[in-house]
């Protein structure tokens, strides 16, 4: 067993009896946090991943694995992780970053490569040491290879503690593009013509510019994770978000396969909900306010020295 609970490789733990631990068995759900707008919604991520890294508390012998993605989406957080860094409220000293993806045969430091991305918009405002970031590889002469050794070195940590992702208007989860194989690993991937057409607005429009391959986590990386956070906003996502979370677990909209995992979370603002039911939204809506409520109840009970005991039945 990994440090996760689950078998080692084991790319879908909800098949497995075991649950990972600290998690109370009402809070085995899909969550759906709703917000305002793209700022609310990267306070909320940010927020919630510095309580899991302070909670975790890291040390170099024990350090925090974060998955983390790129595109437009996740900006908003990283400004949010960024400000409680130069707060003191977070360090990311002990943290061990894997990325997503990258594209294939652009230049590393290229404006639109994702290493450039990610030190730009992230890496170079925390105190990450650069040897405890991992993105893979796109330019490697042995691009298999490549891929392989990520998963080792994922493993090597002891599996990813919390993957931060985020979506395509296409459904796609990292690059893992419709059709792909829900028990993918990281591996090369073709891109779609939705997600050329969609980023080419980062190469000046061009379409011709936009690189037609990347390396990508598989899904069945990121569903080992111990625990998924998405960011989806904006209109042109709902869709996909829709269909990812009201539809059946399928491989032509990836994200869905997080119907799977035992601890997602996603993050959305107002815009990415204009395709789902209002009976939907008033679900989410519901397990967030008891959510809220239980906490409540816990704070106190453990401020007056009770052990808490969680009331609310099993949503399994
Ligand atoms: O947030 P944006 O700009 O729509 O970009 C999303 C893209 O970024 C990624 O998260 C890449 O890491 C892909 O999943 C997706 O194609």
């Amino acid at each position: 067993m990994n440090r996760n609970g689950f078998a080692p490789g084991s790319s879908f733990p909800h098949l497995s009896n075991r649950r990972p631990p600290r998690i109370p068995s009402f809070f085995i759900v899909m969550r759906l946090i709703i917000r305002e707008n793209p700022p609310s919604v990267g306070d909320y991520i940010a927020n919630y991943i510095c309580k899991r890294i302070n909670d975790f508390a890291p040390t170099a012998e024990k350090p925090f694995v974060l998955g983390l993605p790129t595109g437009s989406s996740p900006i908003s957080t990283y400004k949010a992780l960024i400000k409680l860094v130069k707060d003191g409220k977070l360090s990311f000293k002990h943290v061990v970053t894997f990325n997503m993806d990258e594209y294939v045969g652009l230049p590393r430091d290229h404006s639109e490569s994702y290493h450039t991305f990610m030190f730009r918009e992230f890496f170079s405002h925390v105190d990450i040491p650069a040897a405890q970031v991992h993105i893979l590889d796109g330019n490697a002469i042995d691009l298999i290879a490549e891929c392989n050794s990520y998963e080792e070195q994922i493993k090597k940590y002891g599996g990813i503690e919390l993957f931060l992702g985020g979506i395509g208007e296409d459904g796609h989860i990292a690059f893992n593009e419709p059709g792909s194989s829900l028990a993918s690993r990281t591996r090369i991937k073709t891109l779609a013509y939705d997600t050329i057409l969609a980023n080419a607005r980062f190469f000046n429009n061009d379409i011709n510019a936009v690189p037609h391959m990347a390396l990508t986590v598989g899904v069945a990386t990121v569903l080992d994770s111990r625990e998924v956070v998405v960011v989806v906003t904006g209109q042109r996502k709902a869709l996909a978000l829709s269909k990812a979370i009201e539809g059946g677990v399928n491989h032509l909209w990836t994200l869905s396969a997080l119907q799977l995992h035992p601890w997602a979370l996603i993050v959305v603002d107002e815009d990415a909900t204009a395709e789902l039911r209002v009976k939907t939204v008033k679900y989410f809506k519901s397990i967030e306010r008891v959510q809220d409520e239980v906490e409540a109840t816990q704070r106190q009970l453990k401020a007056k020295g009770n052990v808490p005991v969680p009331q609310v039945g099993s949503m399994e």
